[in-house]
């Protein structure tokens, strides 16, 4: 920005002091080119004008269709490994050489209309120099041959200076499109605002960790159909729940409702955590106070220690100690750096288990009452996903915990399963055995049966061990 805003204005008020000099000296030879000059003058900015008003909107245009194009090209970079499973190289390609064809469009006609200016200002040029040529010609009399050489260089570097100053306007003009995008960009509608919600919450919200949702319903945008419709239910503090459905039915939906990712006036209905609604306090607020561990684990270019604690808030002792509960000790020791071990973009030096791994580890760090799983193991070997399992099941016991899983026995031990339908309702909520027993018709009984008889009547036994050992627990806490 500095180098296109600084260095043409610079230039233009050298430009403009030079011709101011070539003008007077000129002038005062050959008085009459004062009067001949003018109306160059306006031929020059009326170019100017003409052409700034195409250049610019296909300025606009060619910057508008160059973002597909990094876009495209980044994507198909980081999916490369799937584009090539799935054979579609010759498809991306295209795809790209059509956003190139975008692109080009309008730069071929943004160069065609700086030719278009050029020739028209070079002429203008060569007329006011034959001009002032002419003047000398006939002013032959009046003055020396060497002055005569003089004016006729100066009123050539006057028209080319003024030229010159003519295209840096245009230019900066065109230039500004870059700062306008900028501006588009910062006028994007933003989420609600992150502001703090001073008295409405404890420090230690939520204490409890229970979540009641009344007939929330969402949208994504109010011009799609709500991908959630009126659900109400409770989840009491320290239950494991389970979420289940088909793709697509809305399940990692429901987990972006509570943590207030999509707000429009689509979204109505309430979400209450420990009886606070959480429309009513700042999103930062919410935010800190959940912990998510999401389908793809992210983490930021940065130290590993940065990627647990980005705002510095625990010690070393802490940071280990939840390294060893999420079973990374031996992975770190291994790491020469040990905690300043630099993370690259995406996390890409760790395997997909291990960035799992690590997000769990910030969630234990944080002590959050309220878990979110989002299909977390989806993309770990059976290994790692009995790491996570013995993990969450030793230390988050305190906490409310919902998992959206793929694998029936990943929830089967859970204190209830929710079970999506389409439509955005809620189909089924009840512990894994109950559902079993008393619905043999129902969408998880299907689920189960679905899995063979092998694997369905492990399951049974399991979601029967289950709920013997919470009958267990509810007995001895009463
Ligand atoms: N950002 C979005 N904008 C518009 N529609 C979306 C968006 N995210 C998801 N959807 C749509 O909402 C519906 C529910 O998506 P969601 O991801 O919640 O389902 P899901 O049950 O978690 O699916 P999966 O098991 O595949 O992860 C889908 O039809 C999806 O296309």
């Amino acid at each position: 920005m500095k180098f296109y805003l600084s260095q043409p204005r610079q230039q233009f008020f050298e430009y403009m002091i030079a011709s101011l000099g070539s003008l007077i000296f000129v002038g005062v030879l050959i008085p009459w080119f004062l009067l001949a000059f003018p109306p160059f003058l306006f031929v020059f900015f009326y170019l100017q004008r003409r052409y700034v008003v195409v250049s610019r909107e296909l300025k606009r245009l060619e910057a508008i269709s160059r973002s597909p194009i990094y876009a495209h090209f980044t994507q198909t970079l980081q999916g490369i490994s799937s584009v090539r499973a799935y054979g579609m190289q010759s498809k991306m390609h295209d795809i790209f050489l059509s956003f190139i064809d975008a692109n080009h469009r309008s730069y071929i006609l943004f160069v065609h209309m700086s030719r278009w200016v050029g020739v028209r200002l070079d002429f203008a040029t060569c007329i006011c120099v034959t001009l002032a040529s002419l003047l000398v010609v006939i002013m032959r009399n009046s003055i020396s041959v060497g002055l005569a050489g003089v004016v006729i260089v100066q009123s050539l570097q006057l028209t080319g200076f003024i030229q010159y100053s003519v295209r840096q306007a245009a230019e900066v003009e065109n230039y500004f499109t870059s700062v306008e995008r900028i501006n588009a960009y910062s006028n994007l509608p933003t989420e609600a605002k992150p502001d703090t919600s001073p008295g409405i919450i404890e420090k230690d919200w939520p204490s409890r960790g229970d979540i009641e949702f009344v007939n929330y319903t969402m949208s994504y945008r109010v011009d799609l159909p709500p991908i959630l419709n009126e659900v109400s239910f409770k989840i009491n503090a320290k239950e494991k729940i389970g979420i289940l459905g088909r793709t697509g039915v809305g399940k990692s939906s429901l987990v972006a409702a509570l943590f207030r990712m999509v707000e429009n006036e689509k979204c109505t209905g309430d979400i209450i955590i420990d009886s606070v609604n959480i429309k009513s306090i700042g999103l930062d607020d919410l935010r800190k106070r959940l912990s998510i561990i999401p389908q793809d684990p992210i983490l930021f270019q940065g130290s590993l220690r940065f990627n647990l604690d980005p705002f510095e808030a625990y010690s070393d002792v802490e940071i280990n100690e939840a390294l060893e509960r999420a079973h990374l000790t031996g992975k770190i020791q291994s790491l020469e750096a040990g905690l300043q071990s630099a993370i690259v973009q995406n996390g890409e030096n760790f395997s997909v288990g291990q960035r799992q791994l690590i997000c769990l580890a910030r969630s234990l760090l944080r002590r959050s009452r309220i878990i979110v799983m989002d299909e977390a193991t989806a993309a770990v070997d059976g290994e790692t996903d009995a790491i996570i399992q013995s993990t969450i099941r030793s230390s988050f016991e305190e906490c409310t915990m919902l998992t959206i899983a793929h694998r029936i026995d990943t929830v089967i031990d859970c204190d209830r399963v929710l079970i999506l339908a389409q439509g955005g309702r809620i189909a089924e909520f009840d512990s894994p055995h109950r559902l079993l027993s008393s619905n043999p018709e129902g969408i998880f009984a299907s689920m189960v049966r679905q899995t063979g008889p092998a694997v369905a009547q492990k399951l049974q036994k399991a979601a029967e061990d289950a709920e013997r050992k919470r009958i267990e627990r509810k007995n001895i806490a009463e």
